[in-house]
Parts: structure tokens; C-alpha cells; sequence
């Protein structure tokens, strides 16, 4: 049951005291370093921790994206890991601008295993960490602030006297004090100085900081002044680069890893689409995503998002949610009736290589090597620029805003009867039926046709009428005057469009006429043809047929009275 008095049990994460802080001015003009532990803290969440085969696959496709910092396992947890380790180094699979980065506990056993794990490769990086937090200092190591930061200190002496054994691999150091950002800020500095005054790092030559909130528990702003703190207060801050690995715990690990980086970090730790212990680690692809939309290449390439996310979820055996930013299924795509509007009209206004600006679209679909496909769905929450968008796109057909008011009456009621989504195969039959196929109780059959400009235009036209052939002559000013009349119909022309499908040999052209037939209401006909003109005139005989199936026996004649 939660607690009617939840501050009977909880308590309010405090400030940090920085009044003066600076981030809040500043934006991000340039990508941090990425390093991806999508082999490491992803791994160790997996509820199947992958295999070599999907690890190295995994491997490739983060240095196919462009990921130069990988951090590839825990080489001390399990042989597999320790195995996948040394494939990458001896099967020279570690591209030259790739670092490995390799994780351990600080102790002696695990480090030693750890560093040999590595040993050869052209550049490693041995990443030492143990928790720092009240808590864990007297519930997990019952040990007082000396001891812990002794944990810290021998651990990076042993690494410092191993890797000089094996200098032929440029080694550098990671320390993560974990769980920094539940710890008091003063021991994080003491324990940080610390091991950086045993590895002696230079500005050539850095030590990596990692600064993890290994379970989120403040919002972002909090994280954002405890990194800016750290930037101004350690020692020797030109000699290290600062790290943030913010997980997810509160939702939030995206926003704490921007505001992290306008505090000052130099490096985000995460995992692609936020795999990771728990709600999982900051998801890498957003962030890059985020900077990307800012017009900042992000240095990742997610050109073609949709297999990277295959990848992923075949490896992790964890689907990516359809909401998921960027990626998901459903994240460019629109049912509700007003934004397919607006949409529909973004698209018609944007020009090829202008700033991108179409409503409800914060990015280009196209630049993550997705299609538009998907992007206007249409269900009984849609309205008439869905459907219309869907006929243009998948059948080329433009339909003229009135009769697109008039059309969506009719999907709208196809989607409130299945109470499901309309595809647009659906949509294009109910329209075919509805426009296309109208042909009772006339059809047309043939026309020839003469024009001269003293008498107009000449038509000799053969139509069925109730199954029955009907030769008739006619002649008006236009074709389809003249069609009008060699039929004897009552109706007057309201509107004109026609457009071509498709092109060369194979174009068609469609024509839309809204008529009145006799004192009816006006409505459309449709009609498509190889021949402009014969498309008019099936048009004109779409609308009236619908007419009189829509009037029944009580409807208006379409007879010119005697
Ligand atoms: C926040 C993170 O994601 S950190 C990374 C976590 N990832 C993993 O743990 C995955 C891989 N880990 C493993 O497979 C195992 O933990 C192993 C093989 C490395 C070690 O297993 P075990 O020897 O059984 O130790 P275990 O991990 O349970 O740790 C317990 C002991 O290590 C100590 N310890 C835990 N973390 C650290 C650390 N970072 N540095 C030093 N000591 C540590 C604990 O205090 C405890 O000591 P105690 O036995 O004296 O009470
Ligand atoms: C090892 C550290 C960086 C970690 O995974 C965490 O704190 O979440």
C-alpha cells in the first residue's frame, strides 16, 4: 500500500550549495566522448547475458556507428568474458581509433585478471571502481571514509604496477567512485584526489573520472551542480576528463546527462536505446538524437536507426518500445485528425534543403533512413488530411479539398465501425467503391468527338444505361458541355480538378467534378482514365450514378424535363 505520509519513509533529496552555479547559462555546442557499456552494465542486466557471436556483432555495429571508447565486458566476472576480451585483442579486431575499456572491483585478484585480459592491445583502459556512498560504506563494506578511499588507492597502485609490466599497450585509467552522486560531495573530491595523486595523470596523458549516479535519486538540476562542483573543486582538473554514467531510475537520466555536460562533463557513459541495469543507463542514441535536432552533429551515425535497433534487440532480447524517441514504431506517426493537418501541409511546405519545420515532426524521418510510411495512420481519431495524405502517397491521388471533407465522412464511419485502424489499402478500396466504380446505371463506352471553333464541340457518344447501349449526340462549348447535353442530363458543373499519375507511357489522369444534379445536393464524381477527357466524362458519370443511388426511386431526376 503507499503510504498516506510518504515522508514517514522518504526523504527529500538536499541541494547542492553552489549559488553561483554556471551551467544553466550555457549550451551544448559540441558532442561529449561517448563511451558505450553496452557490453558491460547492458550485459550484466540482460536476463541472457549475450553470447561471444552477439557480442563481437554488438562490437562491430558500435564501431560501425562511430563509437571510439567501447567498454567490452568484465573480464573477471566469468571466463566468456574474459575469452571475448582476448578474441578482440588477438584476432586484431579493435579498430586503431577504438578503445577498449575493461571493468573490475578493486581487488587485487580480479585486477590482475583484469589487466591481463588486455594485454597487447594496441590502447586499453582499465576501469577501477567501488562505492562510495554512506550507505554502502556501512551496510555492504562497513567501513569508515579512510578504508574506502584505501580500496581506491591500493587498487589503482596494483594497476599502476601491472600495466608498466606490458608496456607495449597504452594503458589509461577510469575511476568511478560509485554511487558519487548519493555520496557527500567533499569525500567524492577526497577519494578522486586521491587516486589521481597515485596515477599522476597530465593534460597529455588524462585520468578518466566517472561520476555515476548508479541510481538516480534527484532531479536533473541536482546532478547538473554536483558535476560543476566536482569540475571546480578537484585537483589537477586539466589532467582528468570528467565522466557522467547517469542511470534512469526517475525517468530522467537524459535530461541529468545534458545538463551534466553543460556542467562541465567531458564524457557520457550509456547504452544504446537505454538497455542497463534497472530503467536501464542513459540511452546514447538520444542523446546524440537531442544534439543532432540542435543542428550539433552528434559524431554517431544512426543513418539507418532501424537496423541498429534489430541488432540491439536481437542481442539484448529486449524489444525497444514504439515510443521510444527516434526509434520506436510508432514516434513518427500521427492518427489524430489535427496533426495530420498540420503535417500534411508541413510537407507540401517544406523545401528540399531548408531548415527542417514540420509541425509535430522534430526531425526528418528520412535522416534516420526511416520512410514516411508510417507517418500519418489513420483510425476514428483521424480527419480528412490522413486519409488523403495516405491516397497521395500510396496511389497518387490528389484529392480536392472538398471532396476530401466529403470522402472522410465515409472513412470515418468505416473506422468507427471496426473500432481499428484504416490502412491505406482499405481507404483506397472504400474509395474506389464509393467513386470508382459507380457505374449504374450509367457507363460509359465510347465517345467521338469533333471541335471547331465556329461550332463548338461535336460529341457522338455510346453509354449502357441500365445495362442497356445508348448511342447519343450532343454539343456544347467544352466536352463535357457537350457530353451533358448529347445525355440529356440535368446537372450543373461546381468544380474542375485533374491531375496525371505517374508519368511516360503509363501516366493516367484523374479527374474530380462536383456536380449538381438537378435540385440535389452537389457531390463529387471521380473518374480515371489512360484519356484526360474520357477521365472527365466517367467522372461526370461517378457522380451522377451516386447521386441517383444516394436519391433512391424519391431522388431528383437527372432527365433535362422536356
Ligand atoms: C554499479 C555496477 O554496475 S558495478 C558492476 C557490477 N557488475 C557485476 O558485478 C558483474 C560481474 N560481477 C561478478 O561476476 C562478481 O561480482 C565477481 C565475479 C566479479 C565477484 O564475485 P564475488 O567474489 O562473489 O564477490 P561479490 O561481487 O559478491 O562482491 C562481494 C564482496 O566484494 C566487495 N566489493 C564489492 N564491490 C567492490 C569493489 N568495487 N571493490 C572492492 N570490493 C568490492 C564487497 O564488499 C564484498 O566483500 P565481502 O565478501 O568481504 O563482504
Ligand atoms: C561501475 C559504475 C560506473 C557503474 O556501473 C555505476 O555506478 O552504475
Amino acid at each position: 500500500m503507499m503510504l498516506k505520509n510518504p515522508a514517514a519513509k522518504y526523504r527529500p533529496f538536499p541541494a547542492v550549495p553552489l549559488a553561483d552555479r554556471q551551467w544553466p547559462g550555457r549550451t551544448i555546442t559540441q558532442p561529449p566522448i561517448w563511451m558505450s557499456t553496452d557490453l558491460r552494465d547492458g550485459n550484466q542486466a540482460l536476463i541472457e547475458p549475450m553470447s561471444p557471436e552477439k557480442k563481437l556483432r554488438f562490437f562491430e555495429m558500435l564501431v560501425k556507428i562511430g563509437v571510439k571508447e567501447i567498454e567490452v565486458g568484465f573480464p573477471s566476472a566469468s571466463q566468456t568474458d574474459f575469452d571475448f576480451v582476448r578474441m578482440l585483442v588477438e584476432e586484431n579486431r579493435i579498430p586503431d581509433d577504438v578503445t577498449i575499456i575493461v571493468l573490475t572491483q578493486a581487488r587485487d585478484e580480479l585486477i590482475r585478471r583484469t589487466v591481463e585480459s588486455a594485454v597487447g592491445a594496441k590502447r586499453a583502459i582499465v576501469h577501477i571502481y567501488n562505492s562510495v556512498a554512506p550507505v554502502f560504506r556501512r551496510v555492504v563494506f562497513g567501513m569508515e571514509r579512510e578504508e574506502i578511499v584505501q580500496i581506491a588507492v591500493k587498487g589503482t597502485q596494483l594497476i599502476k604496477e601491472l600495466v608498466a609490466q606490458h608496456p607495449q599497450t597504452q594503458w589509461g585509467l577510469e575511476y568511478s567512485p560509485e554511487s558519487f552522486s548519493t555520496t557527500e560531495l567533499d569525500f567524492s573530491k577526497q577519494i578522486v584526489d586521491a587516486v589521481g595523486a597515485v596515477w599522476q595523470p597530465t593534460p597529455g596523458n588524462k585520468m578518466i573520472v566517472n561520476l555515476p549516479s548508479t541510481v538516480e535519486a534527484a532531479t536533473p538540476n541536482v546532478y547538473a551542480d554536483q558535476i560543476e562542483w566536482m569540475c571546480r573543486h578537484l585537483d589537477n582538473r586539466e589532467s582528468l576528463v570528467i565522466s557522467v554514467h547517469p542511470h534512469n531510475d526517475r525517468g530522467t537520466a537524459v535530461a541529468a546527462a545534458e545538463l551534466a555536460v553543460m556542467a562541465g562533463a567531458d564524457r557520457v557513459e550509456g547504452c544504446l536505446f537505454g538497455n542497463g541495469e534497472r530503467t536501464g543507463n542513459v540511452d546514447l542514441v538520444t542523446l546524440a538524437m537531442n544534439l543532432y535536432t540542435q543542428g550539433v552533429a552528434p559524431g554517431l551515425d544512426f543513418s539507418d536507426i532501424d537496423a541498429v535497433r534489430q541488432l540491439v534487440e536481437e542481442c539484448n532480447q529486449l524489444p525497444v518500445h514504439p515510443r521510444h524517441p527516434y526509434v520506436g514504431d510508432l514516434v513518427f506517426t500521427a492518427f489524430s485528425g489535427s496533426h495530420q493537418d498540420a503535417i500534411k501541409k508541413g510537407f507540401a511546405k517544406q523545401q528540399p534543403d531548408a531548415i527542417w519545420e514540420v509541425p509535430y515532426l522534430p526531425i526528418d524521418p528520412a535522416d534516420l533512413g526511416r520512410s514516411y510510411d508510417a507517418v500519418i495512420r489513420v483510425n476514428s481519431q483521424s480527419g480528412k488530411g490522413g486519409m488523403a495524405y495516405l491516397l497521395q502517397q500510396e496511389y497518387g491521388l490528389e484529392l480536392p479539398r472538398r471532396l476530401q471533407i466529403e470522402f472522410s465522412r465515409a472513412v470515418q464511419r468505416m473506422a468507427d465501425s471496426t473500432g481499428r485502424e484504416v490502412v491505406a489499402s482499405d481507404i483506397h478500396a472504400l474509395f474506389s467503391r464509393e467513386y470508382l466504380e459507380q457505374d449504374r446505371p450509367y457507363d460509359y463506352v465510347a465517345h467521338r468527338m469533333v471541335e471547331d471553333s465556329a461550332h463548338g464541340v461535336q460529341i457522338d457518344l455510346d453509354v449502357t444505361q441500365g445495362g442497356a447501349k445508348q448511342a447519343c449526340r450532343g454539343a456544347g462549348n467544352g466536352p463535357i458541355d457537350a457530353f451533358v447535353n448529347a445525355l440529356g442530363l440535368d446537372i450543373r458543373l461546381m468544380d474542375y480538378h485533374e491531375h496525371a499519375i505517374g508519368r511516360g507511357a503509363d501516366a493516367r489522369a484523374a479527374c474530380y467534378v462536383e456536380l449538381r444534379v438537378g435540385d440535389g445536393a452537389t457531390l463529387f464524381g471521380v473518374g480515371i482514365d489512360s484519356n484526360i477527357v474520357t477521365a472527365s466524362f466517367r467522372a461526370v458519370l461517378s457522380a451522377v450514378n451516386r447521386h441517383l443511388a444516394q436519391a433512391g426511386e424519391q431522388g431528383a431526376p437527372v432527365a433535362r424535363a422536356a
